[in-house]
Formats: structure tokens, C-alpha cells, sequence
């Protein structure tokens, strides 16, 4: 499996938000990292079709990102995520699945499947305005898993997690990249350090840094502020 990211761009006015980004990726678990306006959300938005280039392409497996089969494959956890506060858990990802098409017998299976993979199946009947703000990081977890995907971007996904939660939400996406291609953005370091096989970083809209958690030498955060110009 291959995602081609070929000079990938995206401009504002005189703002160029992502700048000719080109890259190949394969199964493993990506992290995207940046300071705030770096590109990353804008980046993302794109591999997900839901934002029109200025220029270039995405293709994974040969399927450009405007075809159906890149939409089947495709998983999404954005950041500004919209819950339905008056739903339940399970009724949420009903409703999702509805939205995918899986028709409603693989739809229950899933769910239930799914609950119990982020570990909302005690919780599953309560409603989402009930939950804490990990509870409701699982569950858009949950939904973005729901088509099984291939590829899954996950915009911000640690973002009120725990401590206990982050060991198993590292877990899950250790297990899902084995086999998918998973791209997560982040501004905490730690919190990519130990899950991502490949760190992608973003300054101004380029990629400045492609490399592993090792090529770094042991302190990504030190690394990170060197990019950055924030160390002396
Ligand atoms: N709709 C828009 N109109 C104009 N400029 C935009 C728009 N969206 C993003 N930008 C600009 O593009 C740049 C990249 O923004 P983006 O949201 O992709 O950054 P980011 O790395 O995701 O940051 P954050 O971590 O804050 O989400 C920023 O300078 C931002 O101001």
C-alpha cells in the first residue's frame, strides 16, 4: 500500500499554508509535528479530500483523493470534532455507520466491536454530554475506525487524553499501523515520541524534518526547539 503526496500545496491569498509537499508513504504510524500554524491541520484537511489543493495530487494505491475508493479507505478524526451531546456512545456510532453505509446488522457489529476496542462498553448506553474529554477522543477514535480504513488521519488525537489512556490509545495505533498507514498531528513532542515510527515535521508549510524517533538522537523535544530557533 502507498500514499504519493506529490507537490501537495495550498495557498491563501499571499499566505502559502502547505508548500509543495512531496512524499511516499507505506504502512507505520506517522507523526506530524509543528508549532501552531505550521500547516498541519491544512495538510491533513487535504490528504482527507475535504480541502481543495491550489496544486499538485494525493493518490493511495493509484486512486486519486477525489474517487470513491480513496473515500472508502479513509479515516478521519478532526480536530474540532462535533459530538452530539445528546446521543449515546453507541447510538453516536450508529449514526456514523448509517453515514458510511455499512447497513445495520454489520453496523451493531462494529459497534460493539469498536466500543469495546477504545473501552466505552460499560459506557456505551450514557450519553456523549456525560463523558470526559478522553471518553469523547475515544469515541471519535471509534467512528474514524468504523470502514476499517487503510489510511487514517488523526488530527490531534491525544489532545485530553489521560495517562492511562495514552498507554492504550499508543497500543491501538501500534496495532493499526502495522498493517495502515496512520498519519497523526500533534504540537506535544512527548506524546509522538513512542508512537510514531516516523517523525514528520512542519515549519512554514514544508517538511524540514523526515526521519525516526532514533535519527534524532534521543531528545526529540531539544531537537524539535533547534528547528524551531528556540534554543540558544
Ligand atoms: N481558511 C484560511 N484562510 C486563511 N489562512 C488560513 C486558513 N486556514 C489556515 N490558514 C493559515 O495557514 C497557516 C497554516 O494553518 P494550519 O491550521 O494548517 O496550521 P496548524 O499547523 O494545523 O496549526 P494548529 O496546530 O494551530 O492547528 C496558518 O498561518 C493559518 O493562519
Amino acid at each position: 500500500m502507498e500514499l504519493i503526496i506529490d507537490r501537495l500545496k495550498k495557498q491563501y491569498g499571499s499566505k502559502i499554508a502547505v508548500d509543495r509537499i512531496s512524499r511516499k508513504l507505506t504502512p507505520g504510524v506517522y507523526g506530524l509535528l509543528g508549532a501552531n500554524g505550521a500547516g498541519k491541520t491544512t495538510l491533513m484537511r487535504m490528504l482527507c479530500g475535504i480541502l481543495k489543493p491550489t496544486g499538485g495530487s494525493v493518490s493511495l494505491d493509484g486512486f486519486d483523493f477525489s474517487s470513491e475508493e480513496y473515500r472508502k479507505a479513509l479515516g478521519y478524526l478532526p480536530q474540532d470534532f462535533g459530538y452530539y451531546p445528546n446521543f449515546t456512545g453507541k447510538d453516536f456510532l450508529m449514526y456514523m455507520a448509517a453515514l458510511k453505509g455499512l447497513d445495520k446488522n454489520s453496523a451493531k457489529k462494529r459497534c460493539r466491536e469498536l466500543l469495546n476496542l477504545v473501552g466505552l462498553e460499560s459506557v456505551a448506553g450514557k450519553k456523549v454530554k456525560t463523558y470526559s474529554g478522553g471518553m469523547k477522543q475515544r469515541l471519535g477514535i471509534a467512528q474514524a475506525l468504523l470502514n476499517r480504513p487503510k489510511l487514517l488521519i488523526l488530527d490531534e488525537p491525544t489532545a485530553g487524553l489521560d495517562p492511562k489512556e495514552r498507554v492504550r490509545f499508543r497500543d491501538l495505533i501500534a496495532e493499526l499501523g502495522e498493517r495502515n498507514i496512520v498519519i497523526l498531528s500533534t504540537h506535544i513532542v512527548s506524546d509522538i515520541e513512542h508512537i510514531a515510527d516516523r517523525i514528520l515535521m512542519m515549519k512554514d508549510g514544508q517538511l524540514i524534518f523526515d526521519g525516526t524517533p532514533y535519527e534524532v538522537g534521543g531528545d526529540l523535544e531539544h531537537f524539535y526547539l533547534e528547528q524551531f530557533g528556540e534554543v540558544e
